[in-house]
């Protein structure tokens, strides 16, 4: 009997630059991820058929069928090299379901990475790119974690370099966000308006490259948050309470509802995160620091 165990992180958009919808229905971005030290574990062992369990606070609001992101992972590397997906996955979720952090998308990275170990199918990086590509748009970031621009739907990666550690504030909201009813929010509210290109921003790229706080709050952007703002106005209450509770900046992360505050250290980014939680604005806080290591399997047979 075997078992293979990965961490994978969450992510925060520091930027999110969303073009037109496309034909497809899919959005061209210039997204730039950071993956933070926030985690979900994938285990994997070998059962008689294909099967999903998951514990963690909000474990009930995964789905344990064949549309959970780690099994669809495994079906699609199994299908691959010929082989059934006769698996037990089991997830221990720390990352907020429905939250903009890539939760679903980090379970799938790390499911491939897990069932590609128990198998040793000996796939290369870049098949398990494509895979994790045709799995979501996020799914690729989460295998390589630290820091990156991604284009076309965000798929398409280019790793950045990051020159310190960012402490980051992160304030869970009551309810989630559906990330296609975001983008449609996004569509709705850009009706007649001339979008352009998704381009990255030279100044946010040289504050990650610096690791200079202040600079990468000045340069952070996020296109989706005036959607998320619009289908969540109560978001605007949790914002001005980090900004408050002296925040660097604050944003919503990719599609939300979480929100994502800098902090310029450590230490302050624990009075920013007790302050939120006096603030009655939001239904959890958690701190963490990037950029944190992608998918990394952490025990193996
Ligand atoms: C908002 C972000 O989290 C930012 O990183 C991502 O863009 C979303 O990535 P994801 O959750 O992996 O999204 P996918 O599973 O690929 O797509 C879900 C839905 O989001 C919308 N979507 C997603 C990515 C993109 N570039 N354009 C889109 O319009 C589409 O409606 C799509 O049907
Ligand atoms: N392993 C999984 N964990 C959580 N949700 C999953 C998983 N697989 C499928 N889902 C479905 O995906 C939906 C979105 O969950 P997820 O936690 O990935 O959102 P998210 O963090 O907002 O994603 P993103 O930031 O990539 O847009 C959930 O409501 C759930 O129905």
């Amino acid at each position: 009997m075997s078992v293979v165990t990965v961490r994978v992180p969450a992510k925060v958009n520091v930027q999110l630059a969303v073009g037109a919808a496309r034909p497809d229905g899919f959005h061209d971005l210039a997204n730039v991820f950071l993956a933070v030290g926030l985690h979900d574990e994938v285990t994997v062992t070998p059962a008689d058929a294909l099967r999903v369990t998951c514990e963690g606070p909000e474990a009930a609001q995964v789905p344990l069928d064949r549309g959970n992101l780690a099994a669809r992972a495994a079906i699609a590397l199994a299908e691959r090299y010929g082989r059934t997906p006769d698996v037990h996955l089991h997830i221990a979720k720390d990352i907020p379901v429905a939250g903009g952090m890539a939760g679903g998308s980090a379970d799938g990275a790390g499911a491939l990475l897990a069932c590609d170990a128990l198998w040793g199918t000996g796939a290369s990086r870049e098949e398990l790119l494509e895979i994790c590509a045709e799995l979501g748009s996020d799914v690729p970031f989460s295998l390589v974690g630290g820091a990156a621009l991604g284009v076309g739907r965000g798929e398409q990666l280019t790793a950045l370099e990051v020159g310190g550690i960012f402490h980051w504030v992160f304030a869970m909201a009551g309810r989630g966000l559906s990330t296609p009813a975001v983008f449609r929010e996004f569509d709705r509210l850009a009706e007649g308006l001339d979008i352009p290109e998704p381009v990255a921003s030279r100044e946010l790229l040289d504050a990650l490259a610096k690791g200079d706080p202040d600079a990468l709050a000045a340069a952070v952007s996020n296109d989706l948050q005036p959607a998320a703002l619009s289908l969540f106005p109560e978001l605007a209450d949790t914002l001005a309470a980090g900004e408050t509770a002296g925040a660097l900046t604050g944003l919503v992360s990719g599609s939300g509802p979480t929100t994502a505050f800098l902090a310029r250290d450590a230490a302050a980014a624990e009075r920013i995160a007790e302050a939120l939680r006096a603030s009655g604005t939001c239904r959890s806080v958690r701190t963490a620091s990037g950029p944190a290591p992608g998918a990394t399997v952490v025990s193996a047979p």
